[in-house]
């Protein structure tokens, strides 16, 4: 009774059942396999654009409030404590609750993930983007499908790790080890949404002694903690180099720092208890597995659209060969059709898709905006509550991408396109969005660019139903049967 009559939020509409408790999220998180974020938009049909989707939980389908929600970071933003146990990593970046711990760890990071320090380190990127294109060659050469979705998820494996740690990894050796890995990861956010709803069960797999819990553990957190020990070693090298006063021969970029944990441990913003091991663990393990998963996401989904429309493929190869073939990344940019795919596909992947809740400690009031599918009135929403939009209401806007779920790259072009760009959400928005951004741009730009001019691919055993957003773990997935993007190549 008092969360329907009395709670603060009992003006604002939506199910009853929500209103009263978190089993009606559960029953759409867990029994229904990870499909709320397509519920919340069928109650928005039949509630309007402001509905109550939990007991004390908000979601707002208009794009006109995304810059209030995901405000800048002058204004102060919590993070939502409930969602964020699906990842069980609070020392993380991502993964930190309050607003002035966040800036802290924001600033420590910064200037590593900066444009200058990606410039610096591009070789890194197209080393590794070679050795993807001679993968494909030999299958070409041999006329043998390529698991694509594979080939790229070790090609960003490879270039976040190199990237972050100056260290060479090299799934992209290993087809077999990357398929395992690719299929860990997707078992690993399987589980996140049991992590949300019963906190408790990582917790009490971790205090079981490791001959009892390994073999009831799935793959992915196996690998998980295998990530573990390889970041612990990774900083007591660092820390005990420090110590013995060894300076490394490498030569240093604009960071002046060898990798992403120097600039962590050196930093004089964080202070001492931020440079725990566990913290840091914590925070190389986040790195890595948000480094990976996404860039290669929205890979596969460029491909899939790319050979799946023939048209858009001629397009996109006759700006490139305006080009010199070993353009630069900053060369790419410039290039409005391939730019206008990129913004596509980025669009299309949906980012993080699970609901990125932000808590404001001020009073706010939603207004509807032209944006939303229906007018109605006003609602106050009181300090401290999560709220959200996530990237399926705003990438599915009507109002801003009519026809939202074919991907058509001509609504980025032009005045209109430019427009549209403050609703692209797949790199979140405000004080938090995406940290890698630059690094991400500067893989899509290449890899994108040189798979379409060296080589013609066909999609092989492959439809829509392998990349579209089925079900919500942090990112989408598609259908669980689904094997990946898979190709045939013939080199140009
Ligand atoms: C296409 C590729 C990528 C996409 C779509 C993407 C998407 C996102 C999104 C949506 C967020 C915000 C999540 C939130 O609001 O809670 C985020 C945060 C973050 N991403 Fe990415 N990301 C990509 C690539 C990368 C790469 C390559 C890295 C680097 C290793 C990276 C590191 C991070 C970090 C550290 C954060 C947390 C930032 C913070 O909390 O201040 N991402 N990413």
């Amino acid at each position: 009774v008092r969360r329907v009559y009395i709670h603060p939020l009992a003006h604002i509409p939506g199910p009853r059942l929500a209103a009263i408790t978190w089993w009606y999220e559960f029953y759409f998180d867990v029994i229904q396999p990870s499909i709320f974020v397509f519920k919340i938009q069928e109650l928005h049909k039949q509630y309007g654009p402001i509905i109550r989707i939990t007991p004390d939980e908000i979601h707002i389908n208009d794009v006109g409030f995304l810059g209030t929600i995901y405000a800048p970071s002058m204004s102060h933003r919590d993070k939502y404590d409930y969602i964020l146990r699906t990842l069980q990593i609070p020392g993380a970046i991502g993964a930190t609750v309050r607003h002035d711990i966040h800036r802290k760890r924001r600033e420590a990071l910064g200037p590593f993930f900066s444009r200058r320090n990606v410039l610096h380190l591009e070789p890194l990127i197209t080393g590794k983007l070679e050795q993807l294109c001679q993968l494909i060659t030999k299958h070409a050469s041999e006329m043998a499908p390529i698991n694509l979705s594979d080939a790229l998820f070790a090609f960003s494996s490879d270039v976040t790790n190199n990237f972050l740690f100056a260290h060479q990894t090299d799934v992209l050796a290993d087809e077999t080890l990357a398929a395992t890995l690719r299929q860990n990861g997707n078992d690993l956010l399987l589980g996140i949404n049991i992590n949300k709803h019963f906190p408790w069960f990582p917790s009490f797999l971790d205090s079981l002694p490791l001959f009892i819990s390994k073999p009831i553990m799935p793959p992915g957190l196996i690998d998980m903690l295998a990530l573990f020990d390889r970041v612990r070693a990774e900083l007591m090298g660092i820390v005990a180099a420090k110590s013995s006063g060894v300076s490394s021969e490498k030569k240093l970029g604009p960071t002046g720092k060898e990798s992403v944990y120097h600039s962590v441990i050196d930093s004089n913003v964080l202070p001492p208890e931020e440079k725990s091991l566990l913290r840091l663990e914590q925070e190389g393990a986040l790195l890595v597995l948000a480094g990976t998963e996404s860039p290669a996401k929205s890979l596969n989904i460029i491909f899939y659209h790319i050979l799946a429309n023939s048209s858009i493929l001629s397009k996109l190869r006759a700006e490139l060969s305006t080009v010199p073939k070993s353009a630069s990344w900053t060369e790419l940019e410039k290039l409005p059709y391939l730019s206008a795919v990129l913004e596509e596909g980025n669009r299309l992947s949906f980012g993080v898709t699970a609901r990125t809740a932000r808590i404001a400690d001020e009073t706010l009031t939603y207004t509807p905006s032209p944006y939303a599918t229906s007018p109605g009135k006003s609602y106050v929403i009181p300090p401290g509550t999560p709220m959200s939009t996530t990237t399926l209401s705003a990438h599915t806007a009507e109002s801003v991408f009519p026809e939202p779920f074919t991907f058509d790259p001509e609504r980025w072009l032009g005045d209109a396109g430019n427009e549209r760009r403050k609703f692209q959400m797949a790199f979140g928005k405000g004080g938090r969005k995406c940290l890698g951004i630059e690094l991400a741009r500067a893989e899509l730009y290449l890899v994108t660019a040189a798979l379409v001019r060296v080589f013609e691919m066909e999609l092989w055993e492959t439809d829509e139903s392998d990349v579209a957003f089925i079900h919500d773990y942090q990112v989408a997935m598609p259908k669980f049967e689904s094997k990946g993007v898979r190709v045939t190549a013939r080199i140009l």
